[in-house]
């Protein structure tokens, strides 16, 4: 049995990475940027307004000015300021060459032509040109997950095909006598498939890739032609431990990968399984429901983030403990469900009520795991695993 360290350890030894493509902005979404991507111009282009006001020259003082023209956000002056003379502008519009410093509007008295300023606001209300970016200035740079205001910015400057990293190819299967459909209704001893639906939202959570989900019973043979076909990333649920029906790792196996490990002292998620074979990675995911989602965010979610090509650190935070369940130390390393949340103006931390690994209402309003191990007893702090996404 190797601790998790050592297991993400492999993983990130023995993960292949994926290839890049080009994708519309409206696709890129979550995906990692393979390149830099570069300023195109100046950013502000010029020297804008950023006060609907009136613009002056840079040393002028307190009195009145004549007003001998009017700027529009979008027009290009042409004229320029001479001593004693204002022109209209509007917020975003180009300053005038000889336009030092922009007043609100609220700060004079329109008379016709005539604009009176009875004093001059610290502020010269002036975005200068590059201030905020210069042509060839890398804007995003490759290896940022690409969110709302990273699509903006590739927007602003005119990146419509953005090169990111490739979505995986995840083929996953479910396995076990047991199983029926979530539609169906279960006779004895079956029971519904919940890890296929969990599965396949905390990997779209997680970078957006969608599954390929299949079914099939303890057959090692049906699992073998379902795992055979190709694909970046193998999920097997179920099968990953002792018993005389659990064929995980013998169907990898016989199919050609490589076992990396198949026992980690983790819990829950003891018998998860880790292969690779050309280029394609495989887990054999201990089926119990809890098992999953700790597997994923302790595992499999490390294998999706280096195979787009992103380093994040592990992210295990201190945090108080706020009553909540007690927990219980194992002699194996123990990621607790829990809920962190907002109290009093900080974050706190609760674990969840939690028995069995199949005990998937634990699961319900979890959005981080705590760290238990019997070195350092969970009091007062916990250390703390935060689930970004869900
Ligand atoms: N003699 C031993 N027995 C077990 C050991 C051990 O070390 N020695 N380890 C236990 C641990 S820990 C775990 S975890 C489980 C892992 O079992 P498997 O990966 O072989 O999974 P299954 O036996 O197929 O299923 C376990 C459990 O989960 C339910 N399940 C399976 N698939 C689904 C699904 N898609 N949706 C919902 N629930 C699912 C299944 O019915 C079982 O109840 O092994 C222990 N045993
Ligand atoms: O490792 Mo198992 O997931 O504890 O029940």
């Amino acid at each position: 049995m190797i601790s998790l360290e050592e297991a993400r350890r492999i993983i990130a030894q023995a993960v292949p990475k994926l290839g890049t493509v080009a994708v519309p902005l409206a696709e890129a979404r979550g995906r990692l940027l393979a390149e830099d991507v570069r300023a195109d111009a100046w950013y502000p282009s010029g020297d804008r307004a950023t006060m609907d006001g009136y613009v002056l020259r840079a040393d002028a003082e307190p009195g009145e000015f004549k007003i001998t023209g009017e700027i529009q956000a979008g027009a290009v002056p042409t004229e320029d300021l001479a001593a004693g003379e204002a022109m209209r502008i509007f917020t975003g519009a180009l300053v005038p060459e000889s336009g030092g410093r922009v007043v609100p509007q609220e700060m004079t008295v329109r008379d016709g032509e005539i604009v009176r300023i009875a004093e001059l606001p610290k502020n010269p209300f002036i975005r200068l040109k590059g201030q905020e970016a210069t042509p060839g200035t890398a804007v995003v740079v490759e290896g940022t997950r690409l969110g709302a205001t990273e699509l903006a910015m590739l927007a602003q400057v005119g990146e419509v095909m953005p090169m990111v990293t490739r979505l995986p190819v995840i083929r996953h299967v479910a396995t076990g006598e047991e199983l029926v459909g979530p539609e169906e209704k279960p006779s004895a001893g079956m029971i519904r498939d919940t890890n296929s639906t969990l599965l396949a939202a905390l990997v779209a959570a997680n970078g957006g890739a969608s599954l390929q989900s299949f079914r099939c019973g303890d057959d090692p043979a049906a699992m073998a032609t379902i795992c055979a076909e190709p694909c970046d990333l193998l999920l097997i649920s179920g099968g990953a431990s002792v018993g005389d029906y659990d064929f995980g790792a013998r169907v990898l196996r016989d199919l050609g990968f490589e076992i990396h490990f198949g026992k980690v002292n983790l819990r829950p998620g003891k018998p998860l399984t880790f292969a690779t074979r050309n280029g394609q990675a495989a887990f054999v995911i201990p089926g119990n429901p809890v098992s999953h989602f700790v597997c994923f965010h302790v595992a499999i979610r490390l294998a999706l983030e280096l195979m787009a090509g992103e380093e994040r650190p592990w992210e295990l935070v201190d945090l108080p403990l706020a009553g909540g369940e007690p927990v219980k130390p194992d002699a194996r390393e123990t990621f607790w469900p829990a809920r962190v949340e907002m109290e009093a103006g900080r974050l706190v931390v609760r674990p969840q009520r939690w028995s069995t690994s199949g005990d998937t209402f634990s699961l319900l309003r979890t959005n981080a795991l705590v760290l238990v191990n019997q070195a350092s007893p969970v009091e007062g702090v916990a250390k703390t695993l935060l689930l970004t996404a869900l």
